[in-house]
């Protein structure tokens, strides 16, 4: 039934409009989608909207649920002026007044049919249990119970667009706005889809559709029609008077139920970013691996960088507290003069051994255990020689097996050497034994020992070493007295040492305490500790990086769903915060997966290097805080992309 009345009456017996138009323009660049449209829409009424491709239905449309700005021109819904509203209340608007149906039905493809129809109250934080009550009920409305659990892939294009539907009106919408909501369907089911939007509409809501049918545009109440963004004839607005069913249902009465909350809202995005990560799993493992590497990486580096000052702590602790070195500046001329300076440094209280070191250059000595002149001759010897005491190798804590170190101090006719595990390795012996020798200076020398301990001397692993006195001293050789003292000695005794040694010219002997290296160890804390930092956060930097832009990408991939989230009432803020709690679980495990990992790995190679692994417990704290941090922040970027997008625009593609 048609009536067309004068404006002037209209204005007299008609209630105030539902929705309001008022010189409503909508530019793009470049296209006037809407020149000046005035509109009044009231409760109750069936309109659709028609025109020649690209007359501006759609953009009207958009601008009616709130989706899309004007230009110009003023809209009121209700009475409320739209553009005085903010953000979130223009969100609030879309999801309790409207309820979209698009001409694609928009689904999120991999979630349950059950899931789809809720997802509008989802997006506004409605509580599980009030989704529980609303979803069975619609989707036997609309046909679909027994399609509850089936994936909206797999539903027909029929059923997706029942489906889309119900999801519109699961939140008891006052107003459905439908885009060519049977544009991509056959015959009977477009006639399906109608028929509930009708039937929706004896029930008192109020329908507004786009359609190219004419058949469709016939059967609706009122036909308004569009021509170059403007309204070129209205057949009036007709409101039934509820004769079909006994006046307005309840049904577009707001849902006391329907309360938004922040809990609920945040809940969603959290299980909805798990269903995105655990429905693109290749994608979430290459995230969580590049998390993992970042937050590994810092942690292996703290571990080791500690290790590693551990070690070198304890090594400089200790001789600083036992240890003083001296030597002649001159060196000396004979093994006598030196033999003679460690009985002096004996003499003095609080020294608990005296040993003599020098060393030989390897160049001139050859160590070798092939004949010299053999062909093809040993590859060049790249270890010390060392002469040295067995006092030496005692107060350093060096230990040999297969011999023994007291044969250095003997003189059997000439030298004899030990030889470090590396140079025994090198020079390829074995063992030592009757006939085993290594040539030094071009003569054989029997090896006598291995030292398989290098204990506080690290040199005498890659070491030859050979008594005092086994060669003559032909030019002045430099040799350092090594001093183990009573523990905290060492400051005295390097105070007497020179007078000792040399009373009548002191500054010929010069004396070392290790106390200096305390400063060497702050040094070298300190350079650790930075490139520490410069690699873990070159390694974030590059998981931040990755992410970032992999979450970018999912964004792009997205865009329908974002759109169809926002137009279904979901506020800014939320679906931000979807991309940031998916950055911040994938930072998350990354970073813990990476603390394990990087601590494994100090623990194998401090093993493999014989250290004390130092790893301190704060370290997998960090992987984890820096984990999450990063996945947080390489989140933001596609974050704000994904909250910042117009819904209008998005749905478009
Ligand atoms: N986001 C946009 N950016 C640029 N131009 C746009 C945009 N949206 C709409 N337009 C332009 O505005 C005009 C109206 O578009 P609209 O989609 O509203 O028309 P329509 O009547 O719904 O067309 P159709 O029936 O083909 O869907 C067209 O010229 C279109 O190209």
């Amino acid at each position: 039934m048609r009536e067309a009345r004068s404006p002037a009456e209209k204005a007299a017996t008609e209630p105030a409009p539902l929705l309001s138009l008022r010189g409503i323009s909508r530019e793009f660049p470049g296209a006037k989608a809407l020149a000046g449209v005035d509109l009044d829409i009231h409760e109750g009424e069936f309109v659709a909207i028609v025109g020649p491709s690209g007359s501006g239905k759609s953009t009207l449309l958009n601008v009616l649920g709130v989706l899309d700005t004007p230009t110009s021109g003023t809209y009121r819904i209700h009475g409320t002026d739209v553009a005085l509203l903010r953000e979130q209340q223009r969100s609030e608007e879309r999801a309790q007044t409207f309820g979209f149906v698009f001409q694609d039905s928009h689904m999120v493809g991999r979630d349950p049919a059950a899931r789809n129809a809720v997802l509008g109250l989802r997006a506004r934080g409605i509580s599980l249990a009030v989704q529980k009550r609303l979803v069975g009920p619609v989707l036997e409305r609309f046909g679909l119970a027994h399609r509850a659990g089936t994936p909206a892939s797999l539903l027909s294009g029929g059923e997706r667009q029942r489906l889309a539907i119900a999801r519109a009106v699961i939140g008891s919408p006052e107003v459905v706005l439908a885009d060519e909501p049977t544009g991509s369907l056959d015959t009977a089911n477009g006639e399906i889809v109608l028929r509930h939007l009708r039937e929706l509409h004896r029930k008192g809501t109020t329908v507004i559709l786009v359609t190219h049918d004419p058949a469709i545009a016939a059967s609706a109440d009122r036909v308004v029609t569009m021509r170059d963004g403007t309204v070129v004839s209205d057949t009036g607005s007709v409101v039934r008077s509820g004769e079909d069913d006994g006046g307005r249902a309840p049904e577009s009465v707001r849902d006391r139920r329907l309360v938004r909350r922040r809990r609920d809202e945040f809940a969603d995005a959290i299980a909805d970013s798990l269903s995105s990560l655990t429905v693109r799993p290749a994608k979430a493992l290459l995230l969580v691996l590049a998390f993992l590497l970042g937050s590994g990486g810092l942690v292996a580096a703290i571990g080791l960088s500690e290790s590693a000052a551990v070690k070198v702590s304890s090594r400089i602790d200790a001789a600083a507290n036992d240890e003083v070195r001296a030597n002649r500046e001159t060196g000396y001329g004979s093994w006598d003069e030196a033999t003679a300076d460690i009985s002096r440094a004996k003499s003095l209280s609080g020294v608990r051994g005296v040993g003599v070191v020098a060393d030989l250059s390897a160049s001139v000595v050859q160590p070798s255990t092939f004949r010299p002149g053999s062909f093809p001759a040993q590859s060049g010897f790249s270890g010390a020689v060392r002469v040295t005491d067995s006092e030496y190798l005692r107060i350093q804590g060096a230990k040999v097996s297969q011999g023994d170190a007291a044969l250095l101090d003997y003189s059997f006719g000439g030298p004899v050497a030990l030889l470090g595990a590396d140079a025994a390795r090198q020079l390829g012996v074995a063992k030592p034994g009757p006939g085993v020798v290594v040539w030094l200076f071009g003569e054989p020398v029997p090896v006598v020992g291995l030292i398989e301990d290098p204990g506080r001397d690290p040199v005498l692993s890659g070491a030859v070493v050979v008594g005092v006195g086994s060669y003559p001293v032909t030019d002045r050789i430099a040799a350092t007295l090594v001093l183990r003292t009573v523990p905290g000695m060492p400051a005295a005794l390097a105070d007497a040492l020179p007078k000792a040694l040399n009373p009548a010219q002191t500054s010929d002997v010069k004396v070392q305490t290790v106390a200096d290296l305390r400063e060497l160890k702050h040094g070298v804390n300190e350079d650790l500790g930075r490139l520490v930092a410069v690699v873990s956060v070159v390694l974030l930097a590059i998981a931040c990086l990755s992410a970032g832009t992999t979450m970018y990408l999912g964004v792009l991939a997205r865009t329908a769903e974002i759109a169809l989230r926002r137009a279904l009432g979901m506020r800014r803020a939320a679906v931000a915060g979807m991309f940031l709690v998916e950055g911040a679980m994938v930072g998350l495990i990354g970073g813990a997966a990476g603390g394990a990992v990087g601590m494994a790995a100090v623990l194998a190679y401090a093993r493999s290097e014989g250290w004390a692994p130092a790893v301190p417990w704060y370290a997998a704290g960090w992987g984890i805080a820096l984990g999450l941090g990063s996945g947080i922040v390489s989140a933001v970027y596609p974050a704000l992309v994904a909250s910042r997008a117009n819904p209008a625009q998005l749905i478009r593609g």
